[in-house]
């Protein structure tokens, strides 16, 4: 299994000029929201767009909520995941210290949606942030939502250790 100091020291060093247009590194391989090797994962593919980031991404069954219709907490996972990769535009990590969703309107499976996030204004160690979640096809808005991210050294990350067998690699 891949060592925390190993994930920390990868993680950070995602932190560099990514291109515009560019794909956006996972923040690692068993991330519930972006890593490749997490089998109950959303498996995000985000990418910069200018000062932005933008994802397309679709529910399935293993989201449920209502028949057909996304959990309300998967939806939530997907947008504060999609958060942390504002954080690569930025010049280090930060987490989640609060995070408001409105849903708009119900998030179907097996339904394209395409997801923007930009950081609205910085103050000290807050980032203040907000997202849109649109259906690709109807341009519909389904959901919209802010959040405060607070800048943290990588000792924050030390409060945990890696369990389990989805931590192989470092989503980069
Ligand atoms: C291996 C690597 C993998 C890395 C993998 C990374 C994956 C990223 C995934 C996406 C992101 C996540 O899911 S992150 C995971 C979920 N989040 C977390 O686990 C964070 C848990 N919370 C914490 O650890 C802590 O609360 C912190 C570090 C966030 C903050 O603690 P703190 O430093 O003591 O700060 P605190 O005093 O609470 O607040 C700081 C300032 O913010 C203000 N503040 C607080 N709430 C608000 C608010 N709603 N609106 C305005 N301002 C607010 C306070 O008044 C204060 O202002 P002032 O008095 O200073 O002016």
């Amino acid at each position: 299994m891949t060592s925390l100091e190993d994930l920390i020291s990868t993680w950070a060093a995602k932190f560099r000029t990514h291109p515009d247009g560019s794909r956006l590194p996972a923040h690692h391989a068993a991330c519930l929201g972006c890593g490749e090797n997490n089998p109950h994962g959303h498996h995000l593919r985000v990418h910069r767009e200018g000062d932005g980031v933008v994802a397309r991404h679709t529910f399935d069954e293993r989201h449920v909520g209502a028949p057909g219709i996304a959990h309300g907490g998967a939806v939530a996972a997907v947008v504060d995941d999609f958060y942390g990769f504002l954080l690569y535009l930025t010049d280090g990590p930060a987490v989640t210290r609060n995070l408001v969703l409105d849903y708009l309107a119900p998030v179907l499976l097996g339904v394209e949606y395409e997801l923007r996030a930009n950081i609205t204004r910085t103050e000290g160690r807050k980032l203040f942030v907000e997202a849109t979640m649109s259906e690709v096809a109807t341009s519909r808005r389904v959901v919209c939502s802010t959040a405060l991210f607070l800048k943290v050294d990588v000792g924050h990350f030390l409060q945990g250790e890696p369990t389990g067998s989805f931590g192989q690699g470092s989503g980069q």
